[in-house]
C-alpha cells in the first residue's frame, strides 16, 4: 500500500488506482476498464502527482483553513498534473463534494468520489475567488491499458512553480449548492 503525502487527512484512505463500488453495472465496468483484465486491481498505478497539498493560510482565500493542490515545479502547458482517483460508482451521492462526473450512460451515470478515498487531485480548489481564471481542468483520458481515468491537466499557459492548481467546477456544481 502506498504511504499517504504530507497534510493527507487520517480519515480518508489514500489510493493510487480507483476502486469500484458494487452500484457500476458490469458493462459499465467493462467499458471503463476498455477490455483489459476485469480483476479489480488490474490496472497501473497514477503516475505522481505534480502538485502537493498545502494547506490554506491566506485568509482572504476563499477557502482559507482547508487545504489546495500546488504545483512542486514549473509546468508545462497540457501536462498530466494528476489524475483524479476514487471511488466509481453508480449510485447517488448528493452530499459528497468530492464527487465528479466520469461518464453517462443511458440509464447509468458514473462518477469518481473522492470523499472518502482519493488521491491528491481531491484537493484541487475551484478558481473563483482565487485566481482570474482556471490554470487547469478536468479531461478523460485512456490508460496504456485501455481504463477511462479523469485527469487534471494543465492548461495553455502552463503553471508556474508554487502557484495553486485550480480549475472550474462549473457554474452547476456551485448552483447546486447555494440551491441546497
Ligand atoms: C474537492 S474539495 C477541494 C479541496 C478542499 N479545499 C479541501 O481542503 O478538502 C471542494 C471544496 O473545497 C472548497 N472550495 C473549493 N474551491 C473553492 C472556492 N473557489 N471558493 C470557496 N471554497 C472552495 C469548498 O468547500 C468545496 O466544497
Amino acid at each position: 500500500m502506498a504511504r499517504p503525502p504530507k497534510h493527507w487527512p487520517s480519515h480518508v484512505q489514500y489510493l493510487t488506482v480507483p476502486k469500484f463500488h458494487p452500484s457500476v453495472s458490469t458493462d459499465a465496468l467493462s467499458f471503463l476498464k476498455g477490455g483489459s483484465s476485469n480483476r479489480l486491481n488490474s490496472s497501473p498505478p497514477a503516475p505522481p502527482s505534480l502538485g502537493v497539498i498545502r494547506q490554506i493560510t491566506d485568509p482572504s482565500h476563499p477557502a482559507y483553513g482547508q487545504h489546495g493542490l500546488f504545483a512542486v515545479r514549473k509546468i508545462p502547458a497540457r501536462t498530466l498534473i494528476a489524475e483524479y482517483i476514487g471511488e466509481v460508482h453508480s449510485d447517488e451521492r448528493p452530499t459528497s463534494d468530492y464527487d465528479i462526473s466520469l461518464h453517462r450512460f443511458p440509464g447509468e451515470s458514473v462518477g469518481m468520489d473522492a470523499a472518502t478515498m482519493g488521491n491528491e487531485a481531491r484537493f484541487v480548489n475551484d478558481y473563483r475567488g482565487i485566481r482570474q481564471k482556471p490554470n487547469a481542468q478536468f479531461s478523460d483520458q485512456r490508460t496504456a491499458g485501455g481504463g477511462l481515468r479523469m485527469c487534471i491537466c494543465s492548461l495553455a499557459e502552463g503553471i508556474r512553480k508554487g502557484d495553486e492548481i485550480v480549475v472550474s467546477y462549473g457554474k452547476g456544481w456551485w448552483a447546486a449548492r447555494s440551491s441546497s
